[in-house]
């Protein structure tokens, strides 16, 4: 069996000098469980890493963008070892001393952190109430994904100053902090809700050398306008809690221009730390499982995803919905949900909330009966690509007629079966391109996608989990030779 390649980080080169291509076969049956989630891991890392006492995280992430947090994590001090087979992270923060002379002399870092959203959000937010001296770079695609509305959030209440480097107010982000002082946060959410997650999670921190959380009297975080990907910041709230922090939500009384606000304070902790340190367990995550969910659909098969159900934490489960819309039917247990394929129609749908599989359902709609309009994720231009530009551009050279849209995009599919083409498609280094792209491999000859290995950002092992459900092998190569266009199976 062919081996996807390895390896944690992903280089941001243009050298894209191999594909992989899966080959057509019958319906897709079997069981999956997908690897950790990465937003609930680098959720858990922030939490555990600023605690009192250690934390014991099972059924980790590990992929770029969960090492990238580790690595920066370790780099100011905090103690995150990894067990042998990788899936458990024990994490401590090592209080006393925490930094050598820390009250007088506040820590320095540079930190890479690749192109991990959640990594440079988080840890700006975090690292500006912890207070020291910092400079948070990333690949060339970070240094173009805006962090300005998260700068300007932190500046009015930051004891010290913060930065976006690059135009447009993107990473490198330099910070100069000696933590928050007391008061009230306004943040815009219309790019990104990670701002939010981000600055909720930082109300807790401790600054170095102070004896308790800023938010110990409390802080209140206000958003102005929109709020996309709002699950995601359900699921702050929920990891925070899990960590011992106070959270409410506020919707009721506020300002014209205000959508909703948290406040924030610590319980009680004899130690003056903002969270508690705890054994945490770590879903599977959802977004990786909406490939397989996909297979099912796109090839009339019928898929199980383990360790998922309707009550997850994470709001990309709920892609199973708009695949029931299409026609699928969707088993729901108490530990799992199983996708049956069954002929699928075109859907209108607003995928505000679960916009990271935008593109799974693009390739799932290319073998609909009739049209579908995704709606709600102009902030999907923002992600490691322009994830409706780029989309569009790929999933026409294969025959389908994409209207793009500010808000998402129209897919028809070919009338006919020799309307389809083969193609060599371009994923962007974005893991997301490549994993959603494939699935068309599973009805389409010759479909190749270069440059597979940059799943490594959220899922190194996804081609090998790909083939193993399969029971077939994918296509490995290097050559840049096309093979002819066909329809498969
Ligand atoms: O908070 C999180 O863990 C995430 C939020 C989403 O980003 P946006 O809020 O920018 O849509 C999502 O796309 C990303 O993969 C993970
Ligand atoms: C958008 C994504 O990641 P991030 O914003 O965390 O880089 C993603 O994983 O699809």
């Amino acid at each position: 069996m062919n081996q996807a390649p390895a390896g944690n980080r992903v280089s941001n080169s243009d050298a894209q000098d191999s594909y992989v291509q899966v080959v057509p076969g019958g319906p897709v049956l079997g069981s999956i469980t997908p690897p950790g989630s990465k937003s609930l891991t680098n959720r858990a890392l922030i939490c555990a890493a600023f605690a009192a006492g250690r934390s014991r995280l099972t059924g980790a992430l590990r992929s770029e963008d969960t090492e990238v947090m580790i690595e920066a994590l370790q780099k100011i001090g905090m103690e995150v070892r990894v067990d042998d087979a990788g899936k458990t992270i024990e994490v401590a923060n090592p209080q006393e001393p925490f930094f050598p002379a820390a009250k007088s002399k506040p820590a320095t870092a540079s930190l890479f952190i690749a192109n991990s959203g959640t990594t440079v959000r988080f840890l700006t937010a975090a690292l500006s109430a912890f207070g020291g001296n910092y400079r948070l770079t990333g690949v060339p695609r970070m240094h173009q994904r805006p962090i300005g509305d998260l700068v300007q959030a932190i500046q009015p209440i930051l004891d010290g100053s913060i930065r976006a480097e690059s135009p447009g107010g993107c990473p490198p982000v330099h910070i100069d902090s000696g933590g928050w002082k007391p008061g009230q946060l306004h943040v815009a959410g219309s790019v990104s809700s990670q701002y939010l997650s981000g600055l909720m999670m930082a109300a807790p921190i401790r600054p170095i050398g102070a004896a308790k959380p800023t938010v110990d009297a409390g802080t209140r975080i206000v958003v102005d306008g929109e709020l996309v990907s709002r699950p995601y910041v359900d699921m702050t709230v929920d990891v925070m809690r899990s960590f011992g922090a106070n959270v409410t939500v506020v919707s009721e009384g506020l300002s014209e221009g205000e959508t909703i606000a948290f406040e924030i304070s610590a319980l009680p902790q004899p130690s003056g730390f903002g969270y508690r340190g705890c054994d945490y367990c770590i879903e599977p995550d959802a977004s990786a499982a909406s490939y397989f969910w996909a297979a099912a659909a796109i090839s009339g098969g019928r898929v199980t995803v383990n360790g998922l159900s309707r009550r997850a934490i994470q709001g990309d489960v709920g892609f199973v919905d708009v695949l029931e819309k299409m026609g699928c039917e969707v088993l729901h247990e108490a530990d799992s949900i199983t996708v049956v394929g069954k002929p699928l129609r075109g859907v209108d749908v607003d995928m505000n909330a679960i916009s990271d599989t935008v593109q799974t359902l693009a390739v799932v709609a290319l073998f609909a009966d009739g049209p579908t309009r995704v709606r709600g994720v102009a902030h999907n231009r923002f992600k490691e690509t322009d994830r409706i530009g780029d989309l569009a551009c790929e999933l026409r050279k294969l025959g389908a007629q994409i209207s793009e849209h500010d808000d998402g995009l129209s897919i028809t599919p070919p009338q006919q079966d020799s309307g389809w083409q083969g193609a060599d498609l371009k994923t962007y280094h974005d893991h997301r391109m490549a994993m959603s792209l494939s699935l068309a491999g599973l009805k389409l000859d010759a479909v190749r996608i270069e440059d597979p290995s940059c799943t490594s950002k959220t899922y190194p092992e996804f081609f090998a989990d790909l083939e193993r459900l399969l029971g077939r092998p994918h296509r490995w190569g290097s050559a840049k030779a096309k093979a002819s266009p066909k329809q498969g199976s």
